[in-house]
């Protein structure tokens, strides 16, 4: 319906306002021209759309005359009409036309828009369009409203123009003209105006977005000759690239720049691709950023082509993976770590089902990685742990996050190894526990060697005895959990002279001796109780119940007994002896060190009571012992400091008193103690090995003691020198002999040696060829204190000796003892029986001195002839008993 047709559908002869219907004058073409360019020239700068609208409403008023023009735009979002621009009716006025809701009786507009055709009221109060509007007439003056609907650029009724009068009027056709030529530019200018705040909305919201993108968007095209440029690059390049958005878009080498070198080829490769490559293409390239850091980017690229199947744009997305990237080498190095690591490392989950495991650790467990994954670690069980240690494993871990220690764990193949392991909790971002890491390593190989360690540090390497460490310890071990009446005992053993056989045979000979002696000892000592190596030549034994001393002293026997057998050491036959030293728990002490301490004392008595024995420990030894560590060093050097002083002693015919020898017997000025007797630093001596060399000096003192006085012109007389062991055992003892004889022009038969019984005894096979020679060179043998240790007649007649010394022992009781007189009366008689002349030691008393003659003892030595004294005063005494000496 044309506007003309409208205008008389509405048309009311009542009360109308006058109105031409004439045709527009040029004047009117003219003015409606100028509106239209008006508008135009205001919608191309852009003017606000309020601004532009009011002016086209302020426009149309005034060429119309008499009446406000006003525009409605629908409300999208409740479909209401609501005034856009009057800008001659009141404001206080909108709220009565606002929200009209279009409609065949919604007025002139809501009609206008509800049926999208123009509409003409030219009297408002008589057209039933109007007739909802009385609260409009109450306030308004409103008599015409001729209204225009508006269309947006998809043709749809979007808002109205009206112009309304005060008055009922009628439209003129120019009237008509200018409404629906406003209403065209309206829309338009409306349109516009939308499409230019939802571009901006667009582009905002593109802006946005990319910018919330972390990476970089960019648009690449290729130029005339191919060469590909920037049409849109994203601000973020910089971060990434170093080069700014603008200088990315105007230069393409600019960031091609900033691509790593290693990286171009590819990327190249990468912009000339074909269709077939697909729609979405990736890759990862990497960008040095402004700092000259390596960047790692994901390129996710989307091209366009041409008709001909050319590459017009790429579209492409890059993403900093930098930290990934990192993430991933960790993860890989993890990775190779995991599985190369000779740790075994199984990984399980919360519920400890395992859910993987490396190489190392298959091996170690003797499963395969696919046997154990969803295997609980139970499945190692060794049966040698409680459930309650490992529940109480996994409340530490829960408690401390990790628990470490060594568990017994059973292989595949059944065989059970200790596991050093190292179990960690793992945590998530949220605090849960998700997984358990197990680090293992399988410690057999440590724990032996650790063992074959402990083993030779507490066992001697010759015997594989237990050492003095390991005595001590098992020792105390049993004292402390004894039962109430048991009673510990410890023997120690040292072998007599065994110094010697590593002297004289060598150290093989010497280690062959000790392995023997251990076998032996082994045989002899009932079974549970524990014998040691505690030093080179000593051992120990612990009775782990000695009832009383009787058992200690029985198995001392037995000791003693088992070592006399000969040790055959490469051929040659070897006697052995040891001394013994016992100590009984709690008398001789409280614990090992006291017990040991005090038996290696008792040791020392079996040695002063002639070795090859046994002894008890007596309180009072230790005194003795603590003198002997004191003196040792002391001695060591008395010897250099001529120290050493000889004695001598004379010895007297029995029947004529006359004498026939003098005793050389030495002594040790000691600068402090004063003259100290043998019996003092002898042992000691003989101990640390000093015995040939000062028994040596000894016998030269002595030597040139009797060429002093022979020189002196007292008569000849025998001069008897002690011999110990060593001595006699030395190289070459013979030959020293000689010389000193040669040098002292001294008879042979002028000097006796006093060799101790015992020790011949002990030694007969060594000592037998030396006494021989020296009998040989013509020096006298005697064997000193007969009597008191084996006093085999036997030997006395296979030994090449002139004399037997009773020991002073068996004479101290004489008269008194009718054993003791026994005794040294068939000791003479033997003596005299096998040609061998007796001499008494330690005559004290005429009682003695009587008996002995009675007896026919031969010669005597004794206090009561007189004590040691130096030469001088022996020179003395020889003067004053010259007449002895001469009749001799
Ligand atoms: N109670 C008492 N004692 C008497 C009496 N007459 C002598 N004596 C002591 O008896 C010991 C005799 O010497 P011996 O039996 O060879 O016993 C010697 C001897 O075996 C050893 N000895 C001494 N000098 C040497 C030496 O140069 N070399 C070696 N190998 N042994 C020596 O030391 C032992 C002890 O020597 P001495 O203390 O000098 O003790 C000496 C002497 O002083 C007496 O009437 N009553």
């Amino acid at each position: 319906m044309d506007a003309l047709s409208n205008l008389k559908r509405g048309l009311s002869a009542d009360k109308l306002q006058a109105s031409s219907d004439a045709q527009p004058t040029v004047q009117d073409l003219n003015r409606l021209l100028l509106l239209q360019r008006n508008l135009l020239e205001k919608i191309t700068l852009n003017l606000p759309l309020k601004e532009l609208l009011d002016s086209l409403c302020l426009e149309i008023e005034g060429i119309v005359g008499e009446c406000c023009a006003s525009i409605m735009l629908l409300d999208k979002k409740n479909g209401d009409l609501n005034l856009l621009s009057a800008p001659s009716i009141p404001k206080k006025n909108f709220l009565l036309l606002n929200h009209l809701t279009p409609g065949p009786k919604a007025r002139s507009c809501g009609t206008a828009v509800y049926s999208d055709q123009p509409v003409f009221v030219i009297n408002t109060h008589t057209d039933s369009r109007w007739e909802n509007a009385q609260h409009i007439h109450e306030l308004m003056e409103t008599g015409a409203c001729w209204s225009y609907p508006l269309h947006d650029a998809a043709n749809n009724a979007m808002g109205s123009i009206a112009i309304t009068s005060a008055l009922p009027r009628n439209p003129s056709t120019f009237h008509a003209r200018i409404l629906e030529s406003a209403a065209y530019m309206a829309g338009i200018a409306i349109t516009r105006h939308f499409s230019r705040v939802a571009l901006k909305d667009s582009e905002q919201r593109f802006a946005h977005i990319v910018s919330s993108i972390p990476g970089v968007v960019l648009q690449t095209e290729f130029d005339a000759m191919n060469k590909p440029y920037f049409s849109y690059v994203s601000d973020s390049v910089q971060s990434l690239c170093g080069v700014t958005s603008v200088e990315a878009l105007t230069s393409f080498k600019r960031v091609w720049e900033r691509l790593h070198p290693d990286d171009r080829d590819m990327v190249n490769g990468f912009l000339s691709r074909k269709p077939e490559y697909g729609s979405l293409w990736t890759t990862e390239c990497r960008f040095f950023d402004a700092q000259g850091h390596i960047k790692w980017i994901h390129l996710a690229s989307t091209p366009e082509w041409d008709k001909h199947n050319k590459l017009k744009r790429i579209n492409s997305i890059m993403l900093d993976i930098s930290s990934e990237k990192a993430a991933y080498a960790q993860l890989e190095l993890a990775g190779i770590a995991f599985a190369s690591t000779n740790e075994g490392i199984m990984v399980a989950d919360a519920n400890n089902h395992i859910v993987d495991v490396n190489r190392a650790y298959c091996e170690m467990t003797g499963y395969t990685r696919d046997e154990l994954i969803g295997q609980s670690p139970s499945l190692f069980n060794s049966g040698r742990h409680e459930l309650k240690f490992i529940k109480n494993i996994y409340a530490i871990i829960l408690e401390q996050g990790f628990w470490q220690g060594e568990l017994w764990n059973r292989r595949n193949d059944g065989a059970i190894y200790p596991q050093w392991l190292n179990i960690s909790a793992v945590y998530n971002t949220q605090g849960n526990l998700t997984h358990y890491v197990n680090v293992a390593a399988d410690v057999s190989n440590i724990k032996e060697s650790e063992a074959k360690l402990r083993h030779m540090s507490q066992h001697d390497a010759l015997t594989d005895l237990p050492n003095r460490q390991l005595f001590k310890i098992l020792l105390d071990h049993v004292i402390e959990h004894k039962q109430n009446d048991q009673r510990p005992a410890v023997l120690m053993i040292d072998l007599d002279r065994f110094k010697h056989v590593n002297e004289t045979m060598g150290h093989q000979a010497g280690d062959k001796l000790l392995i023997q002696v251990a076998k032996r000892l082994r045989n002899v000592i009932p079974d549970n109780n524990l014998l040691a190596r505690v030093g080179g030549d000593e051992f120990a034994i612990m009775i782990k119940d000695c009832q009383n001393q009787g058992e200690a002293e029985r198995i001392a026997m037995r000791l003693v007994n088992a070592l006399e057998a000969a040790v055959d050491l490469d051929g040659h036959d070897f006697f052995t002896t040891a001394s013994i030293g016992i100590t009984l728990y709690p008398e001789n002490g409280f614990d090992s060190e006291t017990l040991i301490k005090n038996a290696d004392t008792a040791v020392h008595q079996a040695k002063d009571d002639g070795r090859n024995n046994y002894a008890f420990y007596q309180p009072e030894q230790t005194q003795i012992i603590e003198q002997w560590v004191r003196l040792e060093p002391e001695l060591r050097r008395a010897l250099a400091l001529d120290q050493f002083r000889v004695f001598y002693q004379p010895q007297i015919d029995a029947m004529t008193g006359q004498i026939s020898g003098v005793e050389a017997l030495v002594r040790w000025e000691h600068p402090e103690n004063g003259l100290m007797s043998p019996g003092l630093f002898l042992p000691i001596i003989e101990e640390i090995g000093l015995m040939t060399q000062v028994g040596n000096w000894v016998l030269e003192q002595a030597c040139a003691q009797a060429s002093q006085w022979k020189d002196a012109g007292y008569p000849p007389f025998r001069i008897a020198v002690n011999l110990a062991g060593q001595q006699i055992l030395s190289h070459g003892f013979v030959s020293v002999v000689k010389e000193l004889l040669e040098k002292y022009e001294i008879e042979p038969d002028q000097l006796e040696l006093e060799i101790l019984e015992n020790i011949v005894m002990k030694h007969a096979d060594a000592a037998k060829p030396v006494l021989n020679e020296l009998r040989t060179l013509g020096v006298r043998l005697a064997l000193d204190d007969f009597g008191t240790g084996y006093s085999s007649l036997c030997y006395l007649k296979m030994l090449p000796v002139q004399k037997v010394k009773i020991d002073q022992s068996l004479v101290r009781d004489i008269p008194n003892d009718p054993d003791d007189e026994a005794i040294a009366r068939a000791i003479i008689a033997l003596s005299h029986s096998l040609n061998l002349s007796v001499c008494a030691e330690g005559v004290e008393t005429e009682e003695q001195k009587a008996f002995l003659r009675g007896e026919n003892c031969d010669q005597l030595q004794g206090y009561l002839i007189s004590r040691p004294i130096p030469a001088a005063a022996l020179s003395q005494w020889l003067d004053e008993h010259y007449d002895l000496i001469g009749k001799h």
